[in-house]
Parts: structure tokens; sequence; C-alpha cells
């Protein structure tokens, strides 16, 4: 049987569900799930300010708090980081009409292979039975830094509020680009606070993980009202390459993680930005960091939108855990590879059920025995 590729652009997930009357899920996007979950009110709160603060006590404080966020569950809530509201409307306004070009527009960005900087479309999924289905959701990927790629279209937005001009014109890429600059800015100040959290010399970090190139992507996913949630999936269970991941949404609930083996649905308060500790910052730190699972589920009623940056080191930089943890630790958990490589193996290869590129990465005390 030949193997269905990943990436596709068939027809919008968007266009399909609005479409007359769907009553029940096609079959190719069937995905049996159980998407309730727990919920959660727990999840740290992190003040961005204290981290730039000059008081030393409030600055250290923040430092000790995103460590321990990063080791007991993996993700925590920014607020106070400093990105006008406004940026972030616009950044959801100018998604919002890159998905409403007309389907022939969109389709010129279907992607082709893992490395296309811009990728739009659909998405399959193959399991470890080699079924393979389709997301519920339509998508914008593009490689953000250190070159900033982004469509043509839509040409010209009209946004107002926040520095757009007297006419209130902005343009699509000028948007992204400084979303992503922004954002940027902040994830680097984070990987500083974890490498000030373990001891890290900040010399051996920015050499290691070349920061100063650090490889953005920037991801929208829309996820359109599904008439059987419990039989199609936005994204499956999942951890995200990179070191940091930035996300904002609609204020539609859809996202869940794993926490001690159970799901939790996940909200985050207007204007704060969800983070979470990435597979790279899991093996720099030598699993101190935890890249948890997590998933998009659907529901009935709303579009759900989310806009996503993963924050990364350096294309280049070769990422395995950082060699002053390996000395305290005694041994590596983890082996080492390109990041690059990494991005685009786990963007084909990646398997529902099936081990993750992470896993595979793990290196078992008796593997190393045996060697
Ligand atoms: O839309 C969401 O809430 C999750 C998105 C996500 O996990 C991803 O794009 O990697
Ligand atoms: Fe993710």
């Amino acid at each position: 049987m030949a193997s269905v590729q990943p990436f596709e652009y068939d027809t919008a997930i968007k266009v399909l569900a609005d479409s007359s009357n769907l009553k029940a899920v096609p079959s190719k996007f069937n995905f049996i799930n159980e998407p309730s979950a727990l919920s959660s009110d727990s999840l740290p709160i992190i003040d961005f300010s204290a981290l730039i603060a000059d008081d030393p006590d409030r600055r250290c404080g923040a430092i000790r708090d995103i460590g321990k966020a990063c080791q007991e569950w993996g993700f925590f809530i920014l607020v106070n980081h400093g990105i006008p509201e406004a940026l972030m409307n616009a950044t959801f306004t100018a998604t919002k009409e890159f998905f409403k070009l007309p389907e022939n527009e969109k389709k010129q960005y279907e992607a082709k292979s893992a490395s296309d900087p811009i990728k739009c479309g659909n998405f399959n999924v193959t399991n470890t039975s080699n079924q393979t289905f389709t997301l519920w959701r339509d998508y914008l990927k593009l490689y953000a830094h250190p070159e900033f790629h982004c469509p043509l279209k839509p040409p010209v937005l009209r946004i107002t509020g926040y520095k757009y001009g007297q006419n209130g014109l902005k343009i699509f890429r000028e948007v992204l680009l400084e979303y992503t600059e922004r954002t940027r800015g902040l994830a680097r100040k984070l990987v500083e606070a974890i490498s000030d959290n373990l001891e890290l010399e900040k010399n051996y970090v920015d050499e290691v993980l070349k920061m100063d190139s650090s490889f953005q992507l920037f991801a929208t996913n829309l996820y359109p009202p599904c008439p059987q949630p419990d039989q199609a999936i936005g994204i499956p269970p999942h951890t995200d390459p990179g070191l940091f991941t930035f996300l904002i949404h609609n204020g539609v609930a859809g996202l869940q993680i794993e926490h001690d083996g159970h799901w939790f649905n996940v909200d985050s308060p207007q204007n704060s930005i969800l983070v979470n500790a990435a597979d790279q910052l899991e093996i720099f730190t030598n699993g101190r960091c935890k890249s948890v699972k997590h998933r998009a589920v659907v529901n009935k009623e709303r579009e759900r939108i989310s806009i996503v940056v993963a924050n990364g080191p350096s294309k280049e930089a070769i990422v395995g855990p950082a060699a002053p943890l390996v000395e305290k630790d005694g041994r590596a958990l983890y082996s080492s590879m390109k990041y690059i490589e990494y991005v685009e193996a786990q963007l084909v290869k990646s398997r529902v059920n099936g081990k993750q590129i992470l896993e595979q990465m793990m290196i078992d005390q008796d593997d190393e025995i045996a060697n």
C-alpha cells in the first residue's frame, strides 16, 4: 500500500465544516478519542516583570519559580510580559484574514516537504497500525527566524488601534514580524533564567545553543466546530520541538495537557501567554525540565484559533545534555541531534501512540551498560 503523505491541501476543514448540514465527521478524520479532561486552576503563573526587575530578590524569586514550573508542570502562564494587547489582537486579525483567503490562494502554500519554509493545508497522521487520519484543523506554519518567511497575501489589513498608521493599514507580514520578534526576546530571557537556575555559564549556553540565530517557527491553527468531537481530533498528543513554545488563543477551550497521568483542560487569562518547556529544553537540562504531552480537542459550537510560536536554538546547534549537568548527574540521559534534523524528523515521523522522537533519544541505563 502506498504510504500517505503527511502534507496535503485537499479542502480547508473550515470550508467542509461550513458546508450545509454536516452531521457526522467524514471517515478520513476518524480518530476515536475521549476529549473529556479534569479541570485545573493550579498552573503556575510567572510574572515576567519580576524577571527583568532591578530588585535582585524579585529576580531571584522569578528564576526559582520558572525552574520549578518547568520541572513540575512543564507549562506556565506568563503575565506582565510587555507585549501590547493590541499587537496580540492584530496577530489574530491577521491570521483570520489569511484563513479567509480563497482556497486557490492558500493552496499555493501547500507543503511539499518538511523543509518548506511556508506550509499550509491539511495534515495526515499515521498510527502504529498504519492507519492514516486527517486532523480537524487548518494551519499555516512559517519559518520566522533567522530568515522571516511570510505569504504575500493578504496584502493589506485594516486594523485599528496600536500604531497601525493613520488609516489603520498594516501589512500582514509586518504584524507577524513584530509578534515573532517580541516573543523571541521573551524566550531568550526565559532561557537565561533556566541557565541561571541551573548555574550554567551564560557563555556556555550562548555557545552551544547559538541563540543569536535561534530558529523560530510561527504557526496558527484554526479548529472549526466539529459535529462529533469524540470522533476527530485537532492535534493528537505530542510534545513540541524547541526550547519554549508560546501559545495564545481566542478564548475558546481546547488545549489539554498531561500531568501525573491525567489530562487537564488548560485555560489562560486574557492577555497572558501560555508557555511550555519543549523537547530541546528537556534534553539540554538532562531531564530537569519536562516537555509535557499536550493535545488540542475540538468542540461542536465554536471555532477555535491558536497562535503558536516555537522558539528553538539555532538550526545548526547540536543539542544534547549540557556538559556541566552530565558531570553532576554522572551520565547523559539523552543522545544529541542537530536541531533542524530533529524538527524535520518530528514533522514527518511523529506517530500516534508510537514512540515520539524525544523518547527515542532517551538513553536507557541498560543500553549504556551494554555499550
Ligand atoms: O491549539 C492548541 O491549543 C495546541 C497547539 C499545539 O500544541 C501546537 O501547535 O503544537
Ligand atoms: Fe504543541
